[in-house]
């Protein structure tokens, strides 16, 4: 066998800050040419193993190292960042921190610049991945100014042109509409074939990465290998899921209608399943027939007129005459492309920027009124929960909007422990923020929003990058909120949090908002579907293989028992 590309002997490594390590006693062997995921918990060292790969271990985050790491042939321990660069290629959780050029063209091409590429070459090589990643039309666009989703594609399509033969994705899928993503996991398919490059993959959306090659995954927990296995071999185990990691949709379908996986060869696919009776029988015994959802009464709460906007007069697709009526204890998810205006949307209705058209709330016209003023009734958490939170301490942090509101300190203190207990998070009431996880502090940006008690909650992807278990816990507690009456908008790209929590969902294509319907409706409409960059859910596709009369039937009972099992959790 071929000397390995990458390997860890008995690796062990403590941040400096850090009591205990983060990593210990790792043995891992990867070759070249491989494809590996890395999966596991928030906070188990996936990213930290991904930083000694490309460097930043130890020469940038400082600590100790015990045994050895080599990336191609050499020791991280004695290797300078720039060296390690020509082997690595790296595309960061952060997109933003990642922007090196004034212009999305200048930052795609910044590694062929930095090689010396003659300028017609290099061009060439920036068209041709602009134009697979469909970003041709943002070259000259600041990185700053791009949509979440559209930094994430520009990152990726730094990567691809750099030819390094290890390209390392952290967190490639996080804010890709479900089109994208799946063209994303392809593309890194096709580059790895053309460059016989290694690729590592960090990941908790794994049914998406598993949509391409995957030859390993290996299984992280508390800074441990806990395995390190083909997929098909883990699907078969108990392992993802005991580790936190979510399993594909269908296998768990499969297993709550009691198939025995252990008689399925292969589990990779939906396409590959045998389709003996035995299985349809199986999953036909368990989906119960659902009867058709009775209409509520409707009362209108917000109401957008021809909304629209546009940030410059180059753009090509502003936002545009939106109208929409938003009732009382409606959970709406707002879906679609990136870049199709569902930010700038939010960003309206919230009066943080300039709009066309009429914004009412209870037939008020919010024109009128200040963003304080707003805010009493409309609360909205952003995506990253560092650019909202300024205090350092939790309970300060959710106090702040009451005392800017000159609310008596009494009264502050009472509706502050109300709203902790709320939301899960009285017993860290007297911390500070820098010790709790991404999560929680996700968590703390919707406790600060509650606190003021408005009537409308409006979420910017608040699962993006989320694990399991913190996915769970966001939205059952959002799932809480909406049934005592709070009515909810939802920022997401994750199709099964459509279908499985929201009600009603508005999709968006290029600034158009082109269906208003139920997410059944959405994924069942293929027209739809490609518009906005959508994709239905592995489990229609387990209805289709296995000839399930009624696909509605099968997500139904599947999120009924999902719901069951939260309840008795
Ligand atoms: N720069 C740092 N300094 C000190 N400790 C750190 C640093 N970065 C990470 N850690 C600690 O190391 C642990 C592992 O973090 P890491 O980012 O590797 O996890 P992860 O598995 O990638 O999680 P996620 O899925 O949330 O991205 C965490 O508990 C964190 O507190
Ligand atoms: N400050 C800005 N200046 C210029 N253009 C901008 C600015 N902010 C956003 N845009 C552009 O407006 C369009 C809509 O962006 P928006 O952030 O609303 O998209 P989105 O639907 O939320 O996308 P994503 O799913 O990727 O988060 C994008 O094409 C984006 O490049």
């Amino acid at each position: 066998m071929d000397t390995p590309i990458i390997q860890f002997k008995d690796f062990s490594f403590k941040y400096n800050s850090q009591s205990a390590p983060t990593l210990k006693h790792l043995n891992l062997q990867i070759q070249k040419g491989e494809k590996i995921l890395l999966a596991g918990p928030s906070g188990s060292g996936k990213s930290t193993i991904g930083r000694c790969l490309n460097g930043l271990i130890p020469n940038v985050d400082h600590g100790e190292i015990a045994g050895t790491c080599l990336v191609n042939g050499k020791d991280i321990a004695k290797t300078s960042l720039f060296a390690l660069s020509f082997s690595t290629s790296t595309i960061l959780q952060d997109s933003d921190s990642q922007f090196i050029g004034m212009t999305v063209g200048e930052d795609i091409a910044f590694s062929l610049e930095n090689d010396q590429t003659p300028r017609a070459q290099m061009h060439a090589v920036v068209d041709k991945w602009a134009k697979e990643l469909g970003l041709s039309e943002l070259l000259k666009q600041a990185p700053q100014t791009l949509s979440g989703g559209q930094k994430q594609l520009v990152a990726l399509a730094g990567v691809l042109v750099d030819e390094s033969p290890i390209l390392l994705f952290d967190e490639p899928l996080a804010n890709l509409d479900p089109a994208s993503g799946l063209k994303t996991i392809k593309l890194i398919d096709q580059i790895q074939a053309e460059l016989h490059a290694t690729v590592i993959i960090i990941e908790h959306r794994i049914e998406e990465v598993l949509a391409g090659r995957v030859d390993r995954i290996v299984l992280i927990d508390d800074g441990q290998i806990i395995a390190d296995q083909t997929p098909n071999e883990l699907l078969h185990t108990d392992l993802l899921e005991k580790d936190g990691v979510r399993l594909p949709l269908y296998v768990k379908a499969l297993k709550k209608a009691h198939v025995d996986l252990q008689d399925i060869p292969l589990l990779t696919q939906v396409a590959s399943l045998p389709t003996t009776n035995a299985i349809s029988t199986k999953l036909t015994h368990w989906i119960q027939p659902q009867s058709a959802e009775e209409q509520r009464k409707t009362i209108p709460l917000l109401t957008l007129k021809q909304v629209g906007h546009r940030y410059d007069k180059h753009q090509r697709y502003p936002l545009e005459d939106v109208n929409v009526t938003i009732n009382q204890g409606d959970f709406v998810s707002i879906v679609g492309q990136n870049g199709a205006g569902k930010t700038t949307l939010c960003r309206i209705i919230c009066g943080f920027i300039a709009n066309e058209g009429q914004v009412l709330f209870k037939d008020q016209d919010l024109a009128q009124q200040t963003i304080k003023e707003r805010a009493e009734k409309i609360g909205y958490v952003m995506q990253d929960p560092n650019q909202m939170i300024s205090q350092k301490m939790i309970f300060d942090e959710v106090a702040l909007g009451l005392r800017l509101r000159n609310v008596p300190e009494t009264e502050i203190k009472e509706r502050v422990l109300k709203t902790l207990k709320i939301c899960g998070l009285y017993p860290f009431r007297n911390w500070p923020i820098s010790a709790l996880s991404f999560g929680q502090k996700k968590r703390v940006t919707i406790a600060s929003i509650l606190v003021l008690a408005p009537e409308l909650i409006i979420l910017d992807e608040p699962t993006a990058g989320q694990d399991w278990k913190t996915y769970s816990e966001i939205m059952n507690f959002l799932r809480q909120l909406n049934q005592q009456g709070k009515t909810i908008m939802i920022i997401t790209h994750d199709m099964h949090l459509m279908m499985e929590y929201t009600n009603r969902s508005l999709a968006f294509a290029k600034g158009k908002l082109i269906a208003d319907t139920t997410p059944l409706e959405l994924l069942t409409n293929p027209d739809l579907v490609a518009q906005a960059s959508l994709r239905k859910t592995s489990l229609f596709e387990l209805a289709q293989h296995y000839q399930i009369p009624n696909s509605a039937d099968l997500i139904a009972t599947y999120v009924n028992s999902e719901m069951e099992r939260d309840h008795h959790e």
